[in-house]
């Protein structure tokens, strides 16, 4: 279980093996261990199993429940997410450290691609824990709808991420799919400020490479496209995340300074005003 103030550079240690990704054209052994190897990463890293999930699908919030969740402040609710959302990226950075190459990269490129990455993945694993037959989602063991993040303030953007769940529950990927997915959302060569953009793009081929030899296998290769069309809906999901946390700590600076997780704010902060200069 990671430790609830750890944050990224914390876990990451940068060594340099022989590199795992064989000169191109892989062999056909090496993009099937590859595959493995990245579903059995999202396996052991996917925080809640599916089918774990699904048990609890019908475990709904009651009105009292959901009365308590409404009538928290802003700053409370805002808090009490952020807690879960750290939970999730903690999960994600353990994944990708699994990614075979990650830890070969430079520890500032694994850092700006969890950065700028590590939101995305979690917006794709949360569509597991949709129930889309009542529109809710899993939140602190139970099963709720939108009303549930009212206090939150930020409607639009919990729209924008059940509407986005609803469209990846709509593709009914399997774990092995979603694993390979979340590991090119990871692994993106475009990222900015990436040292070794190079090494990142030899090890984003290979996943490709992967996805499509599972879509083949599969015989769903009419997926290919949808999931590249979702990374964009993706990113403007992130930055309205980013907006909305931004308009937050305009209004409660110190609870995002002070309580808020320090992975959070080394994720999704820019560099705020230091407390004492407020
Ligand atoms: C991921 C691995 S898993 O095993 O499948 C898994 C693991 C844990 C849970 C518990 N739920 C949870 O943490 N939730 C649910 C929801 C998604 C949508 C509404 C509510 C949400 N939202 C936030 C949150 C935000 O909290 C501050 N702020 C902005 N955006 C978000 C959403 C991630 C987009 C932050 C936590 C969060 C669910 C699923």
């Amino acid at each position: 279980q990671p430790s609830p103030d750890q944050t990224i550079g914390m876990g990451i240690r940068s060594y340099d093996p022989e590199y795992p990704y064989c000169p191109y054209p892989p062999s056909l052994l090496h993009i099937e261990e590859l595959c493995d190897s990245i579903v059995r990463s999202h396996r052991d890293t996917s925080q809640f199993r599916l089918e774990e999930l699904q048990a609890l699908r019908w475990k709904l919030f009651s009105r009292e429940e959901i009365h308590a969740y409404q009538s928290k402040s802003v700053d409370e609710m805002w808090q009490h997410c952020a807690v879960r959302l750290t939970e999730a990226v903690q999960y994600v950075v353990e994944f990708a450290k699994r990614i075979p190459g990650f830890r070969g990269l430079g520890q500032n490129d694994q850092i700006t691609l969890l950065k700028t990455g590590s939101m995305e993945v979690v917006l794709v694993r949360m569509s597991r824990c949709f129930n889309t037959e009542n529109s809710t989602v899993f939140f602190d063991g139970k099963f709720g709808s939108t009303e549930l993040f009212k206090s939150l303030g930020c409607g639009d953007l919990m729209v924008a991420v059940f509407d986005f769940a609803h469209s990846m529950c709509a593709l009914r990927l399997t774990e092995q799919q979603m694993a390979l997915f979340c590991s090119l959302v990871l692994i993106n060569p475009d990222r900015p400020c990436l040292e070794d953009r190079g090494r990142v793009h030899r090890m984003r081929r290979d996943l490709e490479v992967c996805l499509s030899h599972m879509l083949h296998r599969d015989n769903q290769e009419s997926l290919q496209h949808k999931l590249y069309q979702k990374v964009s809906v993706l990113q403007s999901l992130c930055s309205l995340h980013v907006e909305k946390l931004h308009w937050f700590s305009q209004r409660y600076p110190l609870t995002v300074h002070s309580v808020f997780p320090p992975l959070y704010k080394e994720l999704f902060t820019s560099d705020l005003p230091s407390v004492d200069s407020l």
